[in-house]
């Protein structure tokens, strides 16, 4: 067992741990023996995460926790959705949950925004534990306490802050992630260097790729790095205020919701492949409106494209077309905008990122046209 690490999330009565470490679930009943003692415990896994990850869970937490039951719902996007939550809230109140029952989410960013909003309603708030097993969880969703559901409005639209009393990272279950998958979480990795810390993104130009190629020093690197820089944000604006810092983690999301809303949740453009495309057109507005240079923007458009992400609409509507029209549609949908102006994330230059609600819709719509093929 390698060494663990401990990153803190400063919420004052409500502060937590993120522990990451390669084997953490072999180890979840004594990481989390304080918590559980005498305590029901409900795991909510995707059934492909189940299928490979589950049962060394439930042997760990086994006698650990007063009992110990799994839930799996559907894998993918389309999981994360009104009926999705309606039916693991039944499935929760079958089992005889009571107050104190912790509810633990095994999985990705879908299965922890699903068990996380389970546990924030289910008899108006149980406690719940992450232990994500994608880059994706690792580096984002996990932390910080957002929870929530998909509707046909758009993402997330109805959801709750709803903090964790722990997170396990086993950066080992990497190990099990397909390709694809790893490189959408990698987009939010990238979202960490280009918002805020341009040494980070150097760092990750130089060693991005042995990231992605599974060298286990630079993983728990980057990962440590991404969840000191979310807890940080998370703990000085935990429920995203207008005008603070929190939002500054929705870099490349405006876009990318849209395009995602577009694609329709089916699996054809993954989250992080629409906050991918949707950080280069953030980071291309940024230098159409400057300060942000074009040279910045392309520099991120270039580390993007050089890893295997989408950096552009064509890359990710699929000949589907998706018109300015379209996307700006979604746009204003987007929680963070307000009395119908949308309100961007973008950049003042490669590491600095700002928030920005007076951007002129003509500067959108110019950016988002293409010409439509003959
Ligand atoms: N709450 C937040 O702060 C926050 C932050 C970022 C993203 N999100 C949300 O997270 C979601 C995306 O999360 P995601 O990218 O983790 O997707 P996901 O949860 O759908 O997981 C991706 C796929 O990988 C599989 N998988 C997971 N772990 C595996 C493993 N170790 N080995 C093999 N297969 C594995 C899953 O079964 C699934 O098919 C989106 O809904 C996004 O909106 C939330
Ligand atoms: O934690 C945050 O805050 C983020 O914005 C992180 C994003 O990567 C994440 O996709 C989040 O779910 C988006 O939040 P939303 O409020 O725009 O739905
Ligand atoms: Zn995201």
């Amino acid at each position: 067992m390698s060494a663990v690490e401990t990153v803190e999330v400063a919420l004052a009565d409500r502060s937590y741990a993120i522990r990451v470490g390669a084997g953490l679930i072999d180890r979840a009943g004594e990481e989390l023996a304080d918590l559980l003692a005498g305590r029901k415990a409900v795991v909510v896994a995707d059934e492909t995460v189940a299928g490979l990850h589950l049962p060394a869970l439930v042997r760990g937490l086994t006698g650990v926790a007063r009992s110990v039951d799994a839930l799996t719902v559907p894998a993918g996007e389309s999981a994360k959705s009104m009926d999705g939550l309606a039916d693991l809230l039944d499935r929760m109140l079958a089992l005889g949950i009571d107050r104190r029952t912790v509810v633990i989410a095994l999985g990705g960013g879908v299965t922890g925004d699903l068990a996380g909003f389970a546990a924030a309603v289910a008899l108006r708030g149980l406690d719940f534990v992450q232990i994500p097993t994608t880059l994706l969880a690792q580096v984002d969703s996990s932390v910080g306490g957002k929870t929530g559901v998909n509707t046909r409005h758009g993402k997330n639209l109805v959801g709750a802050f709803h903090q964790p009393r722990r997170v396990l990272i086993d950066t080992a279950v990497l190990d099990t992630l397909p390709r694809r998958e790893l490189l959408a979480g990698y987009a939010e990795v990238v979202k960490y260097g280009a918002i805020g810390d341009l040494e980070f993104f150097q760092w990750l130009e130089a060693n991005g790729r042995r990231l992605l190629d599974g060298d286990a020093d630079a993983r728990r690197h980057a990962i440590v790095v991404s969840c000191r820089a979310k807890a940080a944000v998370v703990a000085a604006d935990e429920r995203e205020t207008a005008g603070g810092p929190r939002a500054l983690l929705n870099f490349g999301h405006t876009f990318g919701h849209a395009l995602e809303a577009m694609a329709g949740y089916d699996g054809s453009l993954l989250h992080g492949e629409g906050v991918a495309a949707g950080m280069v057109l953030a980071a291309r507005l940024s230098a159409r409106l400057g300060p942000c240079t074009g040279q910045d923007a392309e520099r991120l458009a270039a580390h993007l494209s050089a890893v295997g992400l989408p950096t552009g609409l064509d890359q990710v509507d699929a000949g589907r077309h998706w018109t300015a029209e379209h996307l700006i549609g979604h746009m204003v949908k987007d929680k963070k905008a307000l009395d119908g102006r949308i309100v961007f994330v973008l950049l003042e230059r490669l590491g600095h990122a700002v928030v920005r609600g007076d951007v002129d819709r003509a500067a959108v719509s110019a950016l988002l046209d293409r010409p439509r093929a003959a």
